[in-house]
């Protein structure tokens, strides 16, 4: 090879190479020491190349940071590769980082340069800045009671279908995988809400809408590549691009999803019916309005990161209040009394006013929710320009802040006997009395869940339909207690749940 006249053997190249890797290696790792000492980031010392990503890997449960905080205090941090981040574990911290100084911390952290595919890029969950604030305004009105209201009808119907198959598995006396059930409920719920689609996913799992959205979950979270693009944050974003590889979500699901919502868009435009609620029409109908238009982009984004968000999550949630009510049988009969003294045998639809009338299945959710948090952990991250420092502590410029949801929903100090099952801790007393800020299955501030009160509606309905139905029973297959996997970002068991149900 010639350069500048000078020509170099195939051992100088190669020598060149390793000389200047090696130099980027001793920056690098000088850059994480500067860091720590800079802003006195309490942790582990961080080691050339892969930082203190040894340390965070080597026990990421909940357990592990738990001997973290007592060797480091509530707040500690470290470089995973060359990812700058902070642990929070102080909940008067946390109420800043996420409601008091909410502007600064407004973002959640992305791997910079990774690789997002239409529609993943433009999602509420990616969406930054003032482009984050406009979409999530427009989106809000969305989600008010009188909107969800008008949405009931379809999730009571699809509870019509939940409750006939539970009926033939109780027939059958099959055992039960809940996460099956329930999740093909919450798909059908999300595809008439979100795109007013009727999908039947008991009977046709291998439809199209309903396999690619089940695809979009099936990746691993743990995900190797993740880890090198931490680690070397020059290559990793040119190499995902050049392979359009995209780590979350399928490529061709992701396609799929803005084939079929760019379909229905099209149909709404012709389609003359008023009175469609489904997430994709509200959106559409902001269009009249010049100040909250969304593009079509945008409206393909929103509909696909609702589906996504509001599928397994609800699922999840159902899945462990069934494993609950079959394993408490006394917390199932105080359920069951509620809803059978509050709602007559023959009424047919679940309104969302009936299902507010029921102050024990709300303690019920609501510790299921302590409990079983679906998302185990969060984010946010400083911006890229400003230092942040609150009640002593900095949070350096691009510096991910995490928090784990599951640690601080276990805490005893929040929680006495946190693995007691104990409806009566969402009790109006009992609850004003703790911090609020002990209870984010859905995060807090202004950047928390968009669907929190969907999902909430959507569980209640699902479980006052169930209970009036069936019973949920315990079998010799039914694992207690269950052991679960707590360091991903999704809760689940280590092994599906079994339990069964009989027609009351
Ligand atoms: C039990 C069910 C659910 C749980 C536990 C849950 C949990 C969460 C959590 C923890 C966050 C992050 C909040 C934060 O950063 O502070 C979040 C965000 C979000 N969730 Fe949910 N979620 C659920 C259901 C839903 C549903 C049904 C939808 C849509 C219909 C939805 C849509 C979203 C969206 C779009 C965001 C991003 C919000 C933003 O960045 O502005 N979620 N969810």
């Amino acid at each position: 090879m010639e350069v500048f006249g000078l020509t170099f053997t195939l051992w100088e190249q190669l020598r060149t190479i390793l000389v200047l890797f090696l130099l980027s290696v001793v920056y690098d790792w000088v850059q994480n020491i500067r860091w720590k000492w800079k802003y006195n980031v309490k942790g582990y010392f961080p080691l050339p190349i892969i930082g203190t990503l040894p340390f965070a890997l080597s026990n990421p449960t909940p357990d592990g940071e738990r001997r973290r905080i007592e060797r480091f205090g509530k707040i500690y941090g470290g470089s995973l590769g060359m990812v700058n981040l902070i642990n929070v574990c102080d909940l008067d911290i946390l109420k800043k980082i996420l409601v008091k100084d909410h502007v600064e911390f407004q973002n959640r952290f992305t791997l910079t340069g990774v690789y997002e595919p239409p529609p993943s890029d433009a999602t509420l969950l990616a969406l930054k800045d003032a482009e984050w604030k406009r979409v999530r305004s427009i989106l809000t009105p969305s989600f008010s009671a009188a909107k969800l209201k008008m949405m009931t009808s379809n999730i009571n119907q699809v509870s019509e279908i939940l409750i006939q198959d539970l009926l033939d598995n109780a027939r059958s006396r099959s055992t039960i995988d809940p996460k099956n059930i329930f999740g093909c409920f919450t798909m059908d719920v999300i595809a008439r809400t979100a795109f007013g689609i009727e999908t039947n996913s008991y009977k046709n799992p291998d439809d199209p809408f309903i396999a690619h959205g089940k695809r979009v979950f099936s990746g691993p979270v743990f995900n190797p590549v993740i880890i090198l693009m931490m680690i070397f944050p020059r290559l990793g974003p040119y190499l995902t691009r050049l392979l359009k590889y995209s780590i979350f979500f399928p490529t061709n699901s992701l396609e799929f999803f803005i084939d079929v919502s760019k379909q229905i868009i099209e149909q709404r435009k012709t389609d003359v019916t008023t009175d469609r609620v489904d997430l994709l029409q509200l959106m559409l109908n902001s269009e009249h309005d010049v100040h909250k238009r969304l593009t079509v982009h945008e409206i393909v984004s929103q509909s696909f990161i609702v589906f996504v968000a509001g599928y397994e999550t609800t699922a999840t949630l159902l899945t462990y209040a069934s494993y609950v009510l079959a394993t408490n049988p006394d917390v199932q009969n105080t359920l069951q009394e509620e809803i059978d003294e509050h709602i007559p045998g023959d009424c047919k639809e679940i309104t969302y006013e009936k299902v507010m009338e029921l102050p024990y299945l709300d303690q019920f959710v609501h510790e299921t929710l302590r409990m079983y948090p679906p998302v185990t952990a969060m984010n946010r991250a400083t911006s890229e320009h400003r230092d942040v420092q609150i009640d002593g502590y900095w949070f350096p410029r691009n510096t991910a802040i995490s928090f784990n949801i599951y640690m601080i929903h276990h805490d005893e100090n929040n929680y006495p006997e946190p693995e007691k099952f104990i409806p009566e801790r969402f009790a109006p007393d009992a609850k004003w009395s703790r911090d609020p800020f002990a209870f984010m299955p859905f995060g807090q501030g202004p950047r928390n869940c968009i669907g929190m009160r969907l999902a909430l509606l959507e569980a209640k309905i699902a479980l006052v339909n169930c209970v009036r139905k069936v019973k949920f029973v315990a079998t010799e297959e039914t694992e207690v207690p269950l052991k679960l996997v707590t360091s991903e970002a999704f809760l689940r068991p280590e092994k599906p749940i079994k339990i069964s149900v009989d027609a009351r």
